[in-house]
């Protein structure tokens, strides 16, 4: 998938949050969104993954030579975000399973095995809303890695990751981020050192 921005600029209200991005997010490629809290990375991945409308300027994608018709974007995606949510009431068993209503697995992949990616195996039967923080975040993780799209984004990727599994984390960008756009937005390093191309918030703030 190739994301091409042409003079895309956001506000809220009457502040633009960021404004003049020209920029090409190349199919396969990595990229990570820098910037300070509150600078506008959310913002723009947003943006990027059709879940805001820009306030200026024009957003295209084009997967396989073909434009893609942004409405349909969403079917491309594989996103893990704080404000995403995780349905509480299911088991863990059954989120993936209904997560995987929606996306493919990964060639190679089934229930039993991303279980097994999460290191959850023994806790097929528990309700993601007993899952502590950081097994949540696992989850979100697992289920974008996991799932077979051409485009990956990851918000805050680590967060509430102890130093175990920022290295689970890693392991999975080497495994699974292959092949896909994947764009992470951060501001700590070891979530992002792997991104080819960086694009920082704050060149685009007049
Ligand atoms: N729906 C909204 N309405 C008004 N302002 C908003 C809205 N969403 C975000 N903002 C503002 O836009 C700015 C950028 O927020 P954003 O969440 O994109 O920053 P961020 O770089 O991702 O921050 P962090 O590193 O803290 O996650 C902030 O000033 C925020 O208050």
């Amino acid at each position: 998938m190739t994301i091409s921005l042409k003079n895309i600029g956001r506000r809220f209200n009457r502040e633009w949050i960021f404004k003049g991005i020209d920029y090409t997010f190349a199919d396969r490629e990595s990229y990570a969104i820098l910037g300070s809290n509150g600078s506008g990375k959310s913002t723009l991945l947003q943006v990027l993954n059709g879940s805001l409308v820009p306030s200026a300027g024009d957003l295209a994608y084009t997967y396989e030579s073909k434009l893609v018709n942004p409405e349909d974007v969403f079917t491309y995606l594989s996103l893990a975000a704080p404000y995403l949510e995780l349905i509480e009431e299911f088991s863990l068993s059954e989120i993936i399973e209904f997560h995987f209503k929606f996306k493919h697995y990964k060639p190679g992949l089934d229930k039993q095995a991303v279980a097994d990616t999460l290191g959850l195996a023994g806790s097929r039967n528990k309700l993601v809303k007993y899952f502590s923080s950081g097994m949540k975040q696992r989850l979100k993780l697992a289920l974008a890695f996991c799932s077979d799209t051409p485009m990956l984004m990851l918000d805050e990727p680590t967060s509430n990751l102890d130093t175990q599994g920022i290295d689970w984390y890693l392991s999975l960008i080497e495994q699974y981020s292959a092949n896909r756009l994947t764009i992470i937005c951060s501001n700590q390093e070891h979530e992002y050192s792997f991104c080819k191309n960086r694009l920082s918030i704050a060149d685009y703030k007049s």
